[in-house]
């Protein structure tokens, strides 16, 4: 993770007066990417460093314009966040208000279900780690006792005939693990009905982010034909024990990650600024899309755009529901610095997209088994 903030545009931070006196003593803050721990100083006084102390909101409308000049310009806003902050709030995207409102509808249904129904699809039975994960299980923050929330993640599944993908010998074998009690079925459709409007999204925003690399607006097509895609549907209980996360300090593996959130009074979701200062995310308005930028894109940019450590802490005393898409490259696709962000005389080695992909998620496996069984019982307090 790189540690260099480059924004200029925000003035200097000072942690919240409540947060001082643990900030003097750490003196770091600790953070998890990729299973490798990572830490970064926390600047105050004259140490502190101009950096960002909130997410910059981002009016999309200009994604639709037929005009190449409405797209650069919303380009330009674009790629400053994505250097500067790493994470912006979309309005205006265009997403169906209907279609966000029947999937939170959904979530808060299906998560009230028994725990037995949504242990059908523990994912604990499925190689890519899909279906439902109970609370405590995920834990990306090693430093505490597991992530206070319960969820269920869906991803790209030719053998799904809603993804209308092409089944060939690499893709037959099926991934997602759907509920197949009555009281649970309708789930599929409403979490599809999502993914299908987040494929479009994310498919117009890869051509704003091209364009704010200065490529043509389709340079990213050729790798995102079939991309790895996942829905992560997220019930945060609201949480008592401030030493608690919702879930652990970590960056997004992935293109990128949208997200929208149920509205709660105090804000949840915070992110790491270049002070090492937790940022807490207010969203501006229902239905606002928080982006951030995810490793890939981190990489291909050579670390200019940042793929910045956040979490959730969930502390307002209110249920929160989020429902991040993660959009990433095709899985054989192979990527690699480009052009404009190498130095001479450097080399620089390509990845293979589902390889490393696969290694971030053994990771993520790693830390739910080895809790041990006795911590991994769904429904179990908190
Ligand atoms: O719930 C949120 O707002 C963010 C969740 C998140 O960071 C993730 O699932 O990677
Ligand atoms: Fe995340």
């Amino acid at each position: 993770m790189s540690t260099t903030t480059t924004t200029t545009t925000a003035p200097k931070t000072k942690p919240p007066a409540s947060e001082e006196s643990k900030v003097e003593a750490d003196a770091y803050v600790h953070y998890h990417d990729g299973g490798v721990p990572g830490k970064r100083r926390i600047l105050t006084g004259a140490d502190a460093r101009p950096t960002f102390t909130e997410l910059p909101r981002i009016d999309m409308r200009r994604m639709f314009s037929s005009s190449l000049a409405d797209r650069q310009e919303l380009a330009g806003e674009i790629g400053a966040a994505c250097r500067d902050v790493g994470f912006f709030f979309a309005v205006n995207h265009g997403v169906d208000d209907a279609v966000l409102d029947s999937t939170f509808e959904a979530m808060e249904k299906f998560f009230d279900l028994p725990t037995e129904v949504k242990m059908e699809t523990h994912n604990k039975k499925s190689a890519k780690f899909r279906g439902y994960e109970a609370f405590l299980e995920g834990r990306l923050d090693p430093s505490t006792r597991g992530d206070l929330k319960e969820g269920f993640l869906m991803g790209e599944d030719a053998t799904d005939p809603e993804q209308a993908r092409p089944l060939t010998p690499s893709t037959s074998t099926p991934r997602n693990q759907w509920p197949t009690h009555p009281s649970a079925t309708f789930f599929r459709p409403a979490i599809y009905a999502y993914y299908t409007a987040m494929l479009t999204f994310s498919k117009q925003l890869l051509s704003i982010f091209a364009l704010a690399l200065e490529l043509p607006e389709d340079y990213f097509s050729a790798i995102s034909t079939y991309p790895m895609t996942n829905v992560r549907a997220v019930h945060y209980p609201p949480q008592t024990r401030d030493a608690d996360v919702g879930i652990g300090a970590h960056t997004d593996f992935c293109w990128f990650t949208l997200v929208v959130q149920s509205a709660t009074a105090r804000p949840a979701l915070e992110v790491l600024n270049g002070n090492g200062v937790w940022v807490p995310v207010v969203v501006p308005e229902p239905h606002a899309f928080v982006v951030n930028i995810g490793d890939f894109l981190k990489l291909v940019t050579g670390g200019t755009w940042q793929s910045t450590v956040h979490r959730v802490r969930n502390m307002g005393g209110e249920e929160r529901y989020s429902v991040p898409f993660f959009f990433s490259p095709n899985e054989d696709g192979r990527v690699a610095v480009l052009e404009r962000f190498r130095t001479r005389g450097q080399t620089y080695d390509e990845i293979t997209v589902g390889e490393y992909f696969q290694k971030r998620l053994d990771i993520d496996r790693t830390t739910h088994l080895d809790k041990g069984p006795e911590k991994t019982k769904a429904g179990g307090t908190y």
